[in-house]
């Protein structure tokens, strides 16, 4: 399995991109997240979205699915064809009536399903999104009364899809289900209150530190290398062989 973050940046970053991922496997390719800077992104890159197998969503703040209403209109018009939507089920409803309608929607029987080949995914159990690559969506704590997703694909690699701190969820991770390699989103100054603060993942264990690669970082990231203790940053556009990254680089 590879990842290639279109983005490591915050959601109010500007010299990184939104902080989403393109995962291959066996040559499929799945957007892990669709931000406001996702279309130029993929294109800086060499993609087209009729190059994308489907979209994983994480939830619903703008710099993870401010780029669905291109994404859905250029499959639409310029490629004619549906793309498949993976998203949580508790997601499906908001995302469509709170995000996109409003730009979508061209008469009042159009829905979600008229863009995407939605398919729900229930929380804590495992699913195929493509040949090789599975996902259990984990339920994480970041914004009050708002559902939001990590992701743990295929057993070993968990993604954090913006979380607060907490400690006990790694640890259970790492010890109960052989979690090897965590993608964190990470804000780099106290008080973390939406997302985990560098202060505060900097308490964690060596074994957990070992594992953890930071994302979703500010503008002044550069200020903060070599002040990450046992944690490495992950770099945008640069592309990684998830198997081969823990305890290597
Ligand atoms: N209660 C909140 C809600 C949002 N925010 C900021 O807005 C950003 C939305 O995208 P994000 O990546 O979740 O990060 C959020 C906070 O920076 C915040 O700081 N506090
Ligand atoms: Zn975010
Ligand atoms: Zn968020």
């Amino acid at each position: 399995m590879r990842i290639q973050m279109l983005g490591t940046g915050s959601a109010f970053a500007k010299a990184f991109n939104n902080n989403n991922a393109l995962i291959t496997v066996d040559g499929r390719r799945l957007l892990l997240d669709c931000g406001i800077t996702a279309p130029r992104a993929l294109h800086e890159l060499g993609y087209s979205f009729n190059d994308l197998h489907a979209v994983l969503i994480t939830h619903i703040h703008a710099d993870h699915i401010g780029g669905l209403e291109e994404f859905a209109f250029q499959m639409k018009f310029v490629y004619g064809r549906k793309p498949i939507l993976y998203i949580a089920d508790t997601l499906v409803a908001p995302l469509w009536e709170h995000s996109l309608k409003g730009g979508l929607q061209q008469d009042e029987a159009e829905t979600l399903h008229d863009f995407f080949e939605v398919r729900p995914l229930p929380a804590g159990v495992s699913h195929e999104l493509l040949p090789g690559l599975s996902v259990e969506l984990v339920p994480t704590r970041h914004i009050p009364n708002k559902p939001n997703y990590s992701m743990l694909f295929n057993g070993f690699f968990f993604y954090s899809g913006d979380t607060v701190f907490d400690a006990d969820l790694l640890q259970s991770l790492v010890s109960e289900r052989g979690v090897r390699v965590i993608f964190h989103d990470c804000q780099l100054h106290s008080p973390g209150v939406v997302h985990a603060s560098l202060p505060q993942l900097l308490t964690l264990p060596d074994e957990l530190q070992d594992r953890i690669y930071l994302m979703h970082y500010g503008d002044d990231q550069p200020e903060f290398i070599g002040r990450t203790g046992r944690m490495k940053f992950i770099s945008q556009q640069k592309e990684y062989e998830v198997e081969r990254l823990t305890f290597s680089e």
